[in-house]
């Protein structure tokens, strides 16, 4: 049984949740999960090793030897694989191309679902926000806040590309592949049943870290 207060945050490429998310958990004084990280730093472990990442047995084959760690430092989260701080080559277009790859195979999903959920259990702090694709249906189903992050498409993009060094063409373009390619895994485009959408396609970033302490704060009077 985990005593934190477990909140589920899913969405598609660029609708904010790992910056949303991190700062909510900020304001309430929750620990941070983004399960992304994961999978990109296993995709990182694939390039690095040669590995077609088509490859599904070839991938399998690594979880084996997997040592993937988090740091929370003052300057953030830092991500290591082994003796490897892979922070941002994680997020470099090169991995974004091909990390789809690696998240249809379906043992490495359960084998990552088990990390995740380990580390939920395993927090000390008093709640806990998850964020990745399947984690209101899949890792955290029973979570106590669980919310679907959307903005439309074109928001997201334009997002995205602010952050990127590439031009908005190959952003967007890449940005659409990895949704449809995801969207084949799980459904992250549409709320499950008790899971609250939030829409920030009009909401600043502000505003949406708001709506999410909002719902957990709700949540938390509910149960007192
Ligand atoms: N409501 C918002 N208004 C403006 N910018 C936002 C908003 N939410 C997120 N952002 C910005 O959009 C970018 C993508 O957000 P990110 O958290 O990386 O999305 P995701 O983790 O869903 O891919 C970041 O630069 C973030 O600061
Ligand atoms: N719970 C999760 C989280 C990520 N992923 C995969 O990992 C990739 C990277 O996730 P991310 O959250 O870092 O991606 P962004 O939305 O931040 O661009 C996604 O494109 C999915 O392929 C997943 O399958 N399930």
């Amino acid at each position: 049984m985990c005593a934190a207060v477990v909140v589920a945050v899913d969405g598609p490429a660029g609708s904010g949740k790992s910056s949303v998310s991190k700062a909510a958990s900020r304001a309430l004084g929750y620990a941070f999960l983004d399960t992304g990280a994961a999978y990109r730093a296993l995709t990182w472990q694939a390039l690095e090793s040669g590995i077609d990442t088509a490859d599904a047995a070839a991938i399998v084959a690594l979880l084996d030897g997997f040592d993937y760690r988090t740091t929370v430092t003052d300057e953030g989260t830092r991500v290591t694989v082994g003796d490897a701080d892979v922070t941002d080559a994680i997020r470099e277009p090169r991995i974004s191309a091909v990390v789809s790859d690696i998240a249809r195979v379906p043992e490495v999903r359960l084998a990552l679902n088990d990390a995740f959920r380990r580390m939920i259990r395993e927090t000390d702090a008093p709640g806990i926000v998850v964020e990745g694709r399947d984690i209101t249906t899949v890792v955290a189903p029973d979570a106590a806040v669980r919310i679907l992050l959307t903005a439309d498409e074109a928001v997201r993009i334009a997002r995205r590309s602010a952050e990127l060094a590439p031009g908005t063409a190959s952003t967007a373009g890449q940005l659409r592949e990895r949704d449809a390619r995801d969207a084949q895994v799980v459904d992250f485009l549409t709320a499950a049943p008790g899971v609250v959408t939030i829409d920030s396609t009009e909401l600043d970033f502000d505003q949406t870290v708001q709506a999410v302490v909002g719902l957990v704060n709700d949540e938390q009077e509910k149960r007192l």
